[in-house]
């Protein structure tokens, strides 16, 4: 089977108490097309077979786009709806045992709070880790944040991918990302947003406007991608759709109203000012 791809930007916890009268499926739906590459099940209070359903349902729409689904606490859940891994804190399953259950091929994160607790999961084989709660948060009320300062030193010392969570929002996001963070997650930002897809967009845009590849906003150039107002340092258009997320996807690239060969996106620049539609072609029912 293999581990699933974990190249992820915006990771999108659920949180229902947030979005009364709409439902999970439908508002993480939202949140995938605007961007969220990652998904996880997260309901502390309830039950196991209220969480497995919700688990089968997540993991249909999660595998029509393509996205891997994790389940927060619970191995037996994510076994079960064959989830690609589960989200483990400090209190949680240890993760040698949790590696041991699941093996090689499913996703393990780790909370972590400190650089030791960060090292630690690190060399205990985490898949990644989650770096947090940046600040307060009502979501998990109670908790001392970490503040910046943490993800400042998880960005200089951990190797494997980190996720930084808690209380970041659309007005503070650029702090973290400025703090060395290339990957955020969020649950009441998106899924308590009156348009989770609108939200998770200019969540992804703000992530690659800092992205991992180093961009400063000079190699940055302005497109309009779908009707909408983008910035991107891709410099092919090869490159642009791998930084949607797409390179592996049934696609259709239209540039400037001509619609490109994919044999010609490694040697078509993205230029400022460009017209694209990247039109994908959802799999499934
Ligand atoms: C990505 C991510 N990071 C941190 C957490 C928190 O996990 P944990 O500390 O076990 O707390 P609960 O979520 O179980 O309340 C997370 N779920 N996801
Ligand atoms: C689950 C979790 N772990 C650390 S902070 C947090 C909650 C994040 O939620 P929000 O994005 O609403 O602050
Ligand atoms: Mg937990």
């Amino acid at each position: 089977m293999g581990k699933p791809n974990i190249t992820f930007r915006l990771y999108a916890i659920t949180g229902e108490n947030y979005h009364p009268g709409r439902s999970m499926v439908s508002v993480m739906e939202q949140a995938i097309r605007g961007g969220a590459d990652i998904i996880q099940l997260r309901a502390k209070d309830t039950s196991k077979r209220e969480l497995l359903a919700q688990a089968y349902a997540l993991r249909e729409l999660t595998r029509r786009y393509d996205v891997p689904l994790l389940i927060n606490d619970h191995i037996d859940v994510a076994l079960a709806a064959e989830a690609d891994g589960v989200h483990l804190g400090q209190e949680d399953l240890p993760l040698a045992e949790a590696r041991r259950i699941l093996g090689e091929d499913r996703i393990i994160g780790i909370s972590t709070h400190n650089i030791a607790q960060a090292l630690e999961a690190q060399a205990g084989g985490a898949d990644y880790i989650g770096v947090g709660p940046v600040y307060p948060t009502g979501t998990k009320p109670g908790r001392q944040a970490v503040t910046t300062d943490y993800v400042r030193e998880a960005a200089a010392q951990v190797r494997i991918p980190f996720v930084a969570i808690g209380g970041i929002t659309l007005d503070n996001v650029d702090a973290v990302l400025e703090a060395g963070a290339t990957r955020i997650c969020a649950v009441s930002a998106i899924v308590g947003s009156d348009q989770p897809a609108e939200t998770a967009r200019a969540f992804k845009q703000r992530i690659r406007a800092y992205n991992a590849h180093g961009a400063s906003a000079s190699s940055l150039k302005q497109v309009l991608i779908n009707g909408r107002q983008e910035w991107t340092d891709a410099v092919t258009i090869a490159g642009l759709v791998e930084q949607y997320g797409l390179g592996a996807k049934r696609i259709v690239v239209e540039l400037n109203g001509v619609i490109l060969a994919r044999e010609a996106w490694l040697h078509t620049s993205v230029d400022e000012g460009a017209k694209l539609e990247l039109v994908h072609f959802v799999g499934g029912g």
